[in-house]
């Protein structure tokens, strides 16, 4: 049966790297339309990543890679961009559709890895996912995917292009930014005045990113936050580390549009 024909319930899905991301999304998956039975986990195989997914119940949907490629309707990568490069597949469903949560990595380069049936998803930090005040994009648009994320609480937004995704993958890093430039004490108010046209995507984001940072309890909860939302080299990352040297919120915005654009250079 063509994907776009099936219920959510039935289908199968995969998703491969259980790390921050990873795993929200499995939990949110279950918690929203998935039966368990029909969610296979695969991962490198670390000791503490095993221990999470034994703490959430989930250890029993665990496979090795091969076989969730067979089983799995679609397959959602959350590894590290970083990793792409040793990512190695020799099995693939017929019919699997693959969606790749890797911030940068171009719909080129994964066609070349995973063949024609493929799309990006770029989705907001793992405690927008748990609140349901999360954003996504799916480029190119997918009908199943979106059903997916609008059923698991997401609010999609709908891009036009690839180059888009650059821009929406800094404005779901803006939240980490937000809490960042509280505690070091910088007005981000009058400096988003002075957005460029080009970064209407990121402007919409930033009033978003107001309304979703939590009331924290401690400095250590807000570096929490933070850290959980920041692949290391990846996009938050950049934006942070230009935001404490620069004190500029604009200029780390383009820090993280640089990375992002940067990343997708290497692997192209
Ligand atoms: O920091 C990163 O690179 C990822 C992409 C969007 C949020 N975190």
């Amino acid at each position: 049966m063509p994907l776009g024909k099936k219920q959510l319930p039935d289908l199968k899905i995969g998703i491969i790297g259980a790390g921050q991301l990873g795993l929200t999304m499995a939990q949110v998956f279950i918690r929203s339309f998935l039966p368990v039975q029909n969610l296979f986990i695969s991962f490198k195989g670390s000791p503490h990543t095993k221990k999470t997914i034994e703490g959430f119940g989930l250890s029993d949907q665990v496979v090795p890679v091969e076989e969730l490629c067979m089983a799995a309707d679609l397959v959602f990568i959350f590894i590290r961009p970083q990793s792409f490069i040793d990512f190695r597949i020799t099995l693939i469903g017929e019919n699997t559709l693959f969606v790749s949560g890797m911030a940068g990595i171009p719909l080129a380069s994964l066609q070349k890895v995973f063949g024609k049936n493929v799309c990006r998803i770029m989705t907001s930090g793992p405690d927008t996912i748990r609140q349901n005040k999360a954003m996504a994009a799916i480029c190119p648009f997918n009908e199943t995917v979106n059903r997916i994320i609008t059923t698991s609480g997401f609010t999609p937004m709908i891009l036009n292009n690839e180059q888009e995704l650059h821009y929406f993958t800094v404005g779901v890093c803006l939240p980490a930014a937000l809490v960042l430039a509280k505690k070091i004490g910088i007005d981000v108010e009058s400096e988003f005045e002075d957005l460029k046209p080009g970064y209407a995507v990121i402007r919409q984001l930033y009033v978003w990113a107001k309304g979703v940072i939590p009331e924290f309890a401690s400095d250590k909860d807000a570096e929490d936050y933070v850290h959980k939302m920041a692949t290391p080299g990846g996009i938050t990352e950049a934006i942070l580390i230009n935001l404490r040297k620069n004190r500029d919120l604009l200029q780390a915005v383009e820090a993280g549009v640089e990375r992002s654009m940067a990343i997708s250079d290497e692997f192209s």
